[in-house]
C-alpha cells in the first residue's frame, strides 16, 4: 500500500482510484490511480450508517446515529471514527454550554465520564453531517458511506453520484447504495471531486454555505475565476452554470420523456444546450469544455 507518511496512509477505494492525504488545507482527498475515461463508473459504495431525519444534527438524528454506531462492527467504527469531522464554532460553543449542565455523578467523576459520552455523541453526528449524502429519492434520508467520504468538493467537479436505496428496501436507508462516475476524462494523478451541493448558486452564496456547513473555503477553478463575483462577465457565467444545470437535469430525464418528443423538440433543446456551452466558453474556464 502507498503511503504519505505513517500518520496518513493512502487507502484503496477501487481499481481507478484512491484516497490520498492531500495536507492540511484539504486533508485526505481522492487521486485517479490510472486514466479514467468519461461514463466509467469510478467507486461504489455501501451505507455504514443510514438515518431518515432531515435535520442531521437534531437530536432524534443524534439518537438515531449513536445506535447505529454502536451496531457496527470494530473494523467499522475504526473507519467512522477516521473521517474527517466538522464542528462550526457555534456548534462548538453551544456543546461547550450543554457539557457545563451535565453535573450528575452516577459514575462518582463529578459527571466526567458523563460528559466524555455526550462529548463523543455530539462528534458522532457531526462526523455523520460532514460526511453523509442524501439518498436521491427522498427528502430527509441520509446516509455516510466510509469510501464515499473521501471526495473533497469543487463547484464544476469532474465526477457525479448518486445515492439509491435497492428496489423494496425504501423504507430501509440503512441498505443505501453509492455510484459515483467520471464525466469527463480523468487523467492519471489527477484529484477527482465531486460538488456536494448548492450548484446552483451564486458564488458568493457557494462559498458562505461551503464554509458554514463543511468549513472551507472553495478554491475550486470555478471559484477561482478573477473576479468572478463581480462583473457582467461572472454573472453571465453564474447564470449559465446555472441553467445548464437545468439542461442537464433535463437530459438526465431523456430516457423517460424521450418518446413524447418529436425531432423538433429535440434538437431545440440540442440547441440550448449548445447556447449555453459557447456562453461557458465565452467567461474562459477550462474545466466547463463539458463535452457535447
Ligand atoms: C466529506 S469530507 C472530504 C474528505 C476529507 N478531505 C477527508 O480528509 O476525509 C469534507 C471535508 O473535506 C474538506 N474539503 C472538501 N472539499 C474541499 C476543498 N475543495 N478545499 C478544501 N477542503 C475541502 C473540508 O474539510 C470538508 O469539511
Amino acid at each position: 500500500m502507498a503511503s504519505s507518511g505513517n500518520d496518513n496512509p493512502s487507502i484503496p477505494l477501487s481499481e481507478w482510484c484512491e484516497a490520498r492525504y492531500l495536507g492540511t488545507n484539504r486533508g485526505y482527498g481522492v487521486v485517479a490511480l490510472k486514466d479514467i475515461p468519461e461514463s466509467t463508473t469510478i467507486l461504489t459504495d455501501n451505507a455504514l450508517i443510514g438515518i431518515d431525519e432531515a435535520d442531521t444534527l437534531s437530536r432524534r438524528a443524534r439518537r438515531w446515529i449513536k445506535r447505529q454506531y454502536a451496531a457496527l462492527s470494530d473494523e467499522q467504527k475504526q473507519r467512522f471514527d477516521a473521517l474527517h469531522c466538522f464542528i462550526s464554532d457555534e456548534a462548538r460553543i453551544e456543546i461547550e454550554l450543554k457539557l457545563r449542565h451535565i453535573v450528575g455523578d452516577e459514575d462518582g467523576d463529578g459527571g466526567a465520564r458523563a460528559r466524555a459520552r455526550y462529548l463523543r455523541n455530539y462528534e458522532r453526528a457531526h462526523t455523520f453531517a460532514t460526511n453523509c449524502f442524501d439518498v436521491a429519492t427522498s427528502n430527509t434520508q441520509a446516509a455516510l458511506f466510509a469510501n464515499a467520504s473521501r471526495f473533497n468538493h469543487a463547484c464544476w467537479p469532474s465526477a457525479e453520484y448518486d445515492v439509491r436505496l435497492p428496489v423494496g428496501a425504501q423504507g430501509d436507508v440503512g441498505q443505501a447504495q453509492w455510484e459515483a462516475w467520471a464525466v469527463r476524462d480523468i487523467e492519471a494523478g489527477e484529484e477527482i471531486t465531486l460538488n456536494y451541493s448548492f450548484r446552483n448558486k451564486q458564488r458568493a452564496e457557494r462559498q458562505s454555505l461551503l464554509l458554514k456547513t463543511w468549513g472551507f473555503a472553495c478554491t475550486c477553478s470555478v471559484c477561482d475565476l478573477e473576479g468572478a463575483d463581480q462583473g457582467a462577465e461572472s454573472r453571465k457565467f453564474d447564470a449559465d452554470l446555472r441553467n445548464l444545470d437545468s439542461d442537464m437535469a433535463e437530459w438526465d430525464r431523456i430516457s423517460y420523456v424521450f418518446r413524447g418528443w418529436n425531432n423538433g423538440e429535440v434538437n431545440e433543446r440540442l440547441e440550448r444546450l449548445d447556447t449555453r456551452i459557447d456562453l461557458a466558453r465565452d467567461v474562459g474556464n477550462q474545466e466547463i469544455l463539458w463535452k457535447s
